[in-house]
C-alpha cells in the first residue's frame, strides 16, 4: 500500500489516495499502521476517495481501529494532498465526510498548499445527536460532571463528531492520561467522547489540550478547537474568534453569527511518502 504521512499541527496520519489503492479492512490496516512501534506511527489512517456527492470523500480511522465521522485537521491534509498531488487544480473545494460536506479554501505558496481555511458548519447542542445523556437535558451546558471524585463542568457539542469541554485552571499540569479515559468512557456518553480541556488566557485566545476518542492525547484537533472555541463563546469566556494554542501548534477558530458556522484556519503538511505491505497484517 501506498501511503503519505502528513500531519495539521502534529496531528498525524496516514493518508491513503483510494482512487488508487483498495483496502480490504480498513479498520485492522488502520491499527496496525498507527502503531508507533510495529507500524508506522501515527494517530490513525485517513482515506480520499471518490465521491458522487462532493469533489472527495474522507474516510476516517483512530489509532485503535475505530472510525470517526469527521476530523478537522484530516479535512485540511485531505485538501494539500489532493492539490499538491494533481487530484485537483481548484483551490476551493468540498469533501464529504460521515459529518457532512465541507467546503474549503486553499491558500497557495510556490505551487503547494500552505494554509486552509475550512467551513466546519453549526455546532450541535442536541444531546440527543451528539450523543450524551444528562438527566433528560435537551442541551448540555455548563454542567457538573463527577470524574475521578472531582466536580468538573462540561460543555458538549457535536461538531459532526462528539466533543465535552471542560474548563480547567492550567492545563500544563493535567494528569491527562489518567482523566482522558475516565471522560471518554463515561456512562452519560453512549458513543464515547472527544474530550478537550481548555485554561482560558484573554477574550481570544485559549490553551487546550486534548484526549481523543479511540486515539488518545493528540497534539491538536480540529473538530475539538471548533468545539472549544464556541463552548467558550457560549460560558462568555472569550468573543466569537478564539486563537487556540494546541501543543502541536495554533488553529483560528471564527464563529460567524449570521451564517451560524464556524471557520478554521490552520496549516497543513506533508512528512514522506512511502509503501508498506499489509498482506500479512490483514491475512
Ligand atoms: N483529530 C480529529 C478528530 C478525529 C476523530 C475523533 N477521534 C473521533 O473519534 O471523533 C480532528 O482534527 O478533528
Amino acid at each position: 500500500m501506498k501511503f503519505t504521512k502528513m500531519h495539521g499541527c502534529g496531528n498525524d496520519y496516514v493518508y491513503v489516495n483510494c482512487f488508487e489503492e483498495t483496502i480490504e479492512n480498513p479498520n485492522a490496516a488502520a491499527k496496525f499502521v498507527s502503531d508507533r512501534h510495529f507500524g508506522i506511527g501515527s494517530d490513525g489512517m485517513i482515506c480520499i476517495h471518490p465521491s458522487d456527492k462532493a469533489d472527495f470523500r474522507m474516510a476516517m480511522y483512530n489509532s485503535d481501529g475505530s472510525e470517526g465521522a469527521m476530523c478537522g485537521n484530516g479535512v485540511r491534509c485531505i485538501a494539500k494532498y489532493v492539490y499538491d498531488y494533481g487530484l485537483t487544480d481548484k483551490t476551493r473545494i468540498t469533501i464529504e465526510t460521515k459529518g457532512g460536506i465541507k467546503e474549503l479554501d486553499l491558500t497557495v505558496e510556490d505551487g503547494k498548499v500552505t494554509w486552509v481555511n475550512v467551513d466546519m458548519d453549526a455546532p450541535v447542542l442536541d444531546a440527543e445527536k451528539i450523543p450524551v445523556n444528562y438527566d433528560e437535558e435537551k442541551q448540555v451546558i455548563d454542567k457538573p460532571v463527577i470524574v475521578d471524585g472531582r466536580e468538573y463542568r462540561i460543555t458538549c457539542i457535536s461538531m459532526g463528531n462528539p466533543h465535552g469541554v471542560v474548563f480547567v485552571d492550567s492545563v500544563d499540569d493535567l494528569e491527562i492520561e489518567r482523566l482522558g479515559p475516565m471522560f471518554e468512557n463515561h456512562p452519560m456518553f453512549p458513543d464515547r467522547v472527544n474530550t478537550e480541556f481548555i485554561e482560558v488566557i484573554d477574550d481570544h485566545t485559549v490553551k487546550m489540550r486534548v484526549w481523543e476518542r479511540g486515539s488518545g492525547e493528540t497534539l491538536a484537533c480540529g473538530t475539538g478547537a471548533c468545539a472549544s472555541a464556541y463552548a467558550c463563546y457560549l460560558n462568555k469566556k472569550t468573543g466569537k474568534n478564539v486563537l487556540v494554542h494546541l501543543l502541536g501548534g495554533d488553529l483560528q477558530i471564527n464563529y460567524d453569527e449570521e451564517k451560524h458556522t464556524i471557520f478554521m484556519k490552520g496549516p497543513a503538511t506533508k512528512v514522506f511518502d512511502g509503501e508498506i505491505d499489509l498482506t500479512e497484517v490483514l491475512a
